[in-house]
């Protein structure tokens, strides 16, 4: 009898069962082991932060002693320091299917969220002058709407809250653009991105994304469905660790108009000259701003292996049964009416992540927390579990709604 059946308390071996074939026949199976992950701790946060892969802390020494401990300034050039932004963004760019040179890695998300909505009015005011609305969605994560709030003051625009779905009937032709979050923080909600970016277009708006929550968890084709700019974090699903460079799309067409609210030397076009007149590089290096952190840039990058001969199309799939899984788990094993879903059903409006409302949710979570399986609560009454599907197995899940199962007992 293995550990798993002499632990079935739940009176459940049938999804016991299922858990051992789901794991057994899963096709990423083999990527758990480039992460440092427990066995005995069940990790449902890579939503905040991914688990750390493998690869980078061998890397991360060789860089600090041997490229800045040895080579030292050399390595701007002889190590490829200088030309790391475009580079890694090159990398991320095939999991947000982007073709090449149009994704720049360095500075935060809100950093890259301010240099993407200023440009993007600019971009949508150079065209038209009479546009002066922002529209931000209005369950954005709070960073997006700050940073749109003086974003709009910056460029004599006003922002409007509105619902994403109902983004297509809001637009009108004073909207400059419309900034979205792919995935819900909070829900798990996917928006229609291809939706709304075609409906921005038709109303001559520009289509703004924060892709945080959908990054590394799904496929989502900047390049197909024509959005003009967005942003991201790579410590979520990318797995790159706190604080590590957050990334920047612009797209091909945009570039020559992309006039940089925050254009420092990185972005120059020859920032050797150190000349005092602004000139901007051509391409993505035109998103770029001053010295990125290189350690946490090289760091992400080392991260990014964990990806070989995997795609974002085996995740999306791995994704959307393990959380399927978690929900029949929930649905079987805990007393009706004690938790409600409120990530959509639907898998065309469903991130990666599955979040219950429950009361006394944050009591829960401690407790959950405390038994080893670390999801994260979020205000007023929601327990979230992320799912990354490189290192977390059916048999988490499973384990994970016992344990709540228990706890609501
Ligand atoms: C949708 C979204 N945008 C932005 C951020 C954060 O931005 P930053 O990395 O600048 O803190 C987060 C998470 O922290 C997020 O979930
Ligand atoms: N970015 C974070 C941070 O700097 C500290 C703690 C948590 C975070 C997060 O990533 C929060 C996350 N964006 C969320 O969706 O709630």
């Amino acid at each position: 009898m293995s550990d798993e059946e002499r632990h079935d308390t739940s009176g459940d071996p049938e999804l016991t069962g299922l858990a051992k074939e789901l794991d057994a026949a899963d096709p990423l199976a083999f990527a758990r082991d480039r992460f440092v992950v427990e066995d005995d701790v069940i990790y449902l946060d890579g939503n905040s932060l991914g688990a750390l892969p493998k690869a980078v802390p061998d890397r991360i020494a060789q860089v600090i002693e041997h490229e800045w401990g040895r080579l030292r300034i050399r390595s701007w050039f002889e190590s490829g320091w200088w030309t790391a932004p475009e580079r890694v963004g090159d990398r991320i760019a095939p999991l947000l299917g982007a073709a090449p040179g149009q994704v720049v890695v360095g500075d935060s998300t809100s950093v890259n969220l301010f240099k993407a909505v200023v440009a993007a009015a600019r971009i949508a005011q150079r065209r038209d002058p009479a546009r002066d609305e922002l529209l931000v969605d209005d369950s954005t994560f709070p960073t997006d709407g700050y940073i749109a709030e003086s974003a709009a003051r910056m460029t004599g625009c006003r922002l409007r809250r509105v619902e994403p779905g109902d983004v297509p009937a809001e637009l009108g032709e004073r909207t400059a653009l419309v900034l979205v979050n792919h995935a819900d923080y909070r829900t798990g909600r996917l928006h229609d991105l291809p939706g709304i970016t075609r409906a921005a277009h038709q109303a001559g708006a520009l289509a703004v994304w924060d892709l945080c929550h959908s990054a590394g968890a799904l496929p989502v084709e900047l390049d197909r469905h024509g959005v003009d700019l967005a942003v991201g974090c790579t410590y979520k699903y990318l797995n790159g660790g706190p604080g590590s460079p957050a990334f920047l799309y612009v797209r091909a067409e945009h570039q020559p108009q992309f006039d940089s609210p925050l254009p420092g030397w990185h972005s120059h076009v020859e920032p050797f000259a150190m000349k005092p007149e602004y000139e901007a590089a051509d391409g993505a290096v035109r998103g770029r701003v001053g010295t990125p952190g290189i350690l946490s840039l090289l760091a992400l990058e080392a991260a990014l292996d964990a990806w070989d001969g995997v795609t974002v199309e085996q995740v999306r799939t791995k994704s959307l049964a393990l959380t399927d899984f978690f929900l029949r788990c929930v649905t079987t094993l805990l007393p009706d009416g004690v938790v409600e879903s409120v990530t959509p059903a639907r898998h065309e409006e469903r991130g990666s992540q599955v979040s219950l409302r429950c009361a006394g949710a944050r009591k829960v979570m401690d407790e959950l927390i405390s038994r080893g399986v670390v999801g994260d609560f979020r205000e007023p009454d929601v327990l979230r579990f992320g799912f990354t599907p490189l290192y977390t197995r059916y048999a988490d899940a499973l384990r994970a709604a016992r344990i709540l199962a228990e706890i609501l007992a």
